[in-house]
């Protein structure tokens, strides 16, 4: 599998990872959904990169333009709710995808443990299609391992690109040691070093669903 990295590399992308961090920033839910969007946006581009394209005529006022477009669109897949507002930032500059939901939480039990409940799912085919699967926070990896499999019951991708703005390095691990396909490449922004018990990451941001929609009650 194939690992790219966004952040640290001098560009706009870092002040919105910064700002998503930021403790006093966070404070304004309205800018931590607007820079989601943006990260979004700016992963879309790069990985539009590494689509295919075909040269195709265009009719301008004055003649025919040759101009590379897109061979067939990519399917944005992304893992409710968290991935809400990234999806929508990808969805912006790849305006022509088709659209994949799935649902999956942290079901906690009586100590406090919890698992990754995988509910409901919408989704077009994804028989022979580029399927970009994104989900803001890359913790333990087990919600993107769920969501990486929920697309195989809809079709076969032709490749699968996983894309988090904020991955634990234990997650990332699980994800290369479970995911062995070589259609799959792993889009990141940062990898941070820990984890708290609970599968925050660290120093991570918190818990970016509710930093984007607000508070809401654990599922038991
Ligand atoms: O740190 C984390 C881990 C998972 N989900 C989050 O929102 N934050």
């Amino acid at each position: 599998m194939e690992i790219r990295v966004l952040g640290n590399n001098h560009s706009v992308f870092d002040q919105y990872l910064a700002e998503i961090r930021d403790v006093s920033i966070q404070k304004d839910p309205l800018r931590f959904r607007e820079n989601l969007y943006r990260l979004g946006e700016l992963f879309a581009y790069e990985i539009s990169k590494n689509l295919k394209y075909e040269v195709t005529d265009v009719t301008t006022p004055l003649g025919i333009a040759k101009v590379p477009l897109l061979e067939k669109q990519p399917v944005l897949a992304t893992i409710l709710r968290a991935g809400l507002a990234m999806h929508n930032g990808l969805l912006k500059i790849l305006d022509r995808a088709e659209n994949c939901f799935i649902s999956a939480f942290r079901k906690y039990n009586e100590s406090g443990d919890f698992e990754i409940e995988f509910e409901y799912m919408a989704s077009p085919s994804l028989d022979d299609k580029v399927v970009i699967l994104s989900d803001p926070m890359l913790a333990s990896g087990r919600s993107m391992e769920i969501g990486y499999h929920a697309l195989f019951s809809k079709g076969t991708p032709k490749h699968v690109h996983l894309v988090s703005i904020i991955a634990s390095q234990q997650g990332v691990d699980y994800i290369t040691e479970t995911i062995k396909a070589e259609n799959v490449t792993l889009w990141l922004g940062a990898i941070d070093p820990e984890m708290t018990p609970k599968s925050y990451i660290v120093p991570g941001l918190g818990d970016a669903g509710d930093l984007a929609y607000g508070e809401k009650i654990d599922s038991k």
